[in-house]
């Protein structure tokens, strides 16, 4: 499914060269865990691992930015660079993204980087996540979300924009759009998802309470599709994929597209506007002073 021209020249235009080379192994294989046959060799960059599996067409894209995958702008970009190198690659129908950090799928935004940071720096932070949702959102891909760690805010919205979720039962392993509970709000095209996902009163309630769903409330709520053991979700991941994949592409594509193409055109007619939205909301004095207390109160939960 092609996207929009202007969204593959944001996204060419987006993934500055620096963020290409700062620390990545972008284009580098190495064999895949346990060896494998031809095509089993690993790609991806520093935060981004892809176990691709030539045989079945599926691909494994393992967040690799420790300690909670937090959405950096590199996160953000080499995700889009290895998302994108699949679907540019015909043997590839199938990804399943899931997490190399214990404990965390994702933390969501990387608070860092719009904590004390210029207007220009948020612009071009908020635009890497524009990209990163329009390319999962409208993949032509079956995604699968193995979800096997937290998964709050941004990490949500990633596991949102897949096909279907998989979340490991453990009760720590919490889901949800929490954003008010930062003092933020989540822009429109989250809520969408939001509410394409679960409905709109549940969304209504989950995103005023910046509600975080344990396992079982999250199944019951329809935030995730299925509820496994943590050692199970990987298989089951897999199992999810081989139902997908039975389907004729073509066919699944245009229907996919059918469903979501009007959420995400709402944002492609407003990209520019959203982006000023974003920077003039975060970049307020009390929005700050809120993102960086709750920095702060993360940094010392440990202590
Ligand atoms: C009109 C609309 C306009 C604008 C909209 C405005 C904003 C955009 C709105 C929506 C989009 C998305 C927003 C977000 O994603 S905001 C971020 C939300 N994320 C969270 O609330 C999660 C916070 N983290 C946690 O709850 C825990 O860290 C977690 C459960 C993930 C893991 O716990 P664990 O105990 O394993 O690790 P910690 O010790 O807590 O953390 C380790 C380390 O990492 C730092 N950390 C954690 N999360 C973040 C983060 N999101 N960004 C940056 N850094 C993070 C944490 O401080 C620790 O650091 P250190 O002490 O230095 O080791």
């Amino acid at each position: 499914m092609a996207l929009a021209s202007g969204v593959r020249f944001a996204a060419r235009a987006l993934l500055r060269p620096w963020a290409l080379l700062r620390g990545t192994t972008l284009g580098r294989t190495e064999p895949a865990a346990g060896g494998g046959g031809d095509g089993a060799r690993r790609f991806g960059s520093q935060r981004v691992l892809v176990e691709p599996d030539a045989a079945s067409g599926v691909a494994v894209m393992k967040l690799r930015n420790p300690p909670v995958n937090a959405l950096s702008l590199e996160l953000l970009t080499e995700l889009v660079i290895s998302l994108e190198k699949l679907e540019n690659d015909k043997t590839f129908r199938g990804v399943i993204l899931t997490s190399d950090c214990p404990r965390v799928f994702c933390a969501g935004l990387d608070l860092t980087e719009i904590c004390g940071r210029n207007p220009a720096h948020c612009a071009e932070y908020w635009k890497a996540m524009q990209e990163l949702w329009l390319r999962t959102y409208l993949s032509s891909l079956v995604l699968v979300a193995a979800i096997n760690g937290a998964c709050p805010a941004g990490g949500c919205i990633i596991a949102l924009s897949c096909d279907c979720r998989v979340l490991a039962d453990n009760p720590k392993y919490r889901i949800g759009l929490n954003e008010t509970l930062l003092g933020i709000i989540a822009p429109f095209w989250l809520k969408d998802t939001y509410v394409n996902t679960i409905g709109h009163r549940a969304s209504e309630q989950a995103l005023q309470l910046g509600s975080l769903f344990p396992p079982a409330e999250a199944l019951q709520v329809g935030l995730v599709d299925q509820v496994v053991p943590e050692d199970q979700v990987q298989s089951t991941a897999l199992s999810e994929m081989a139902r997908w994949l039975a389907v004729p592409d073509h066919a699944r594509q245009l229907t996919k597209n059918m469903m979501r193409k009007a959420t995400a055109d709402r944002l492609l007619r407003q990209r520019d506007a959203d982006t000023q939205n974003f920077v003039s909301f975060v970049c307020r004095d009390s929005i700050q002073k809120s993102l960086q207390a709750y920095l702060e109160k993360l940094r010392q939960r440990k202590g």
